[in-house]
């Protein structure tokens, strides 16, 4: 698929982004009682370095399933996911956990904190699991990335002492504190008013921008599909769809992997 980010006015790239995420022919099947559910049909997609993207449609249409196998917490029914080029196929649950705490952040729409930890110890906790990371540089990138999303002052209030901006905030801190290299979010803004919704995306832009963090993140939202730089339509599991916005107009083609 041809969604390289550039500023040429042809839309022509002129370099190739690496890709981090690839699902080939991807299809995911949740048997439901004695139904078949096909939530996602031979679906293949890239998600290349540097990339803003969208995952839009109504509901139903796959994306969340979409994002859980590009994240390797759901496995396809069928079809191929390589992470940075290595195909993820067969791996054992904590293979893909090592990949996903190193390589990938997730948001969720309901944040995902946990209760009883407070904003630092919240961005502090997928740090424990990696045992080569130093107390004092634990403690240092937590304090950065605190600073990061606006929330140093806060840093020791628990999730029901912040607001659902806040909480996102530190969700957002939590999923980049990693170093991850995509951030994938389900609906982020969606439990958010407009305004507190807007200030997510505008801070997720400024990180994928100043970082160079991809983000892939789905809605069915107008306002937040028009925030991205690349989009992907689903329908009935299959992307239909891709847009890509060229100096501030989007130009949509019928989907071909
Ligand atoms: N665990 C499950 N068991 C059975 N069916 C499921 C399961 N999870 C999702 N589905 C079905 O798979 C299809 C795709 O669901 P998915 O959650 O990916 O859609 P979505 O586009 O994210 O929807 P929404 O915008 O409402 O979150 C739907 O038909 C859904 O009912």
């Amino acid at each position: 698929m041809q969604t390289s980010r550039d500023d040429s006015t042809d839309g022509t790239s002129t370099t190739d982004p690496k890709t981090i995420i690839r699902i080939e022919n991807v299809s995911k099947i949740y048997r439901l009682g004695d139904q078949d559910v096909n939530a996602l049909r031979k679906v293949t997609l890239d998600v290349k370095e540097g990339y803003f993207m969208a995952i839009a449609g109504t509901s139903g249409s796959g994306k969340s399933t979409l994002l859980n196998i590009m994240g390797c917490i759901d496995t396809p029914s069928e079809g191929r996911v390589f992470i940075e080029g290595k195909d993820v196929s067969g791996q054992t649950p904590d293979e893909l956990a090592n990949i996903r705490a190193r390589t990938i952040g997730f948001i969720f729409q309901t944040f995902n904190l946990l209760p009883v930890l407070s904003a630092e110890e919240n961005v502090e906790y997928p740090l424990l699991q990696m045992p080569e990371i130093s107390k004092e540089e634990r403690r240092a990138r937590v304090n950065d990335y605190l600073k990061l999303v606006g929330l140093a002052k806060y840093a020791h209030h628990r999730p029901n002492q912040l607001s659902g901006g806040q909480r996102q905030r530190v969700a957002i801190a939590r999923a980049l504190v990693t170093h991850s290299k995509v951030v994938l979010a389900d609906e982020p803004t969606a439990n958010l008013d407009k305004n507190t919704g807007k200030s997510i995306l505008d801070l997720m832009q400024r990180i994928n921008e100043d970082c160079k963090t991809t983000f892939v993140f789905s809605t069915h939202d107008k306002q937040v599909m028009s925030r991205a730089v690349q989009q992907v339509r689903m329908e009935d599991g299959q992307p239909t769809k891709l847009g890509l916005k060229l100096n501030g107009t989007w130009r949509f083609v019928p989907y071909r992997a």
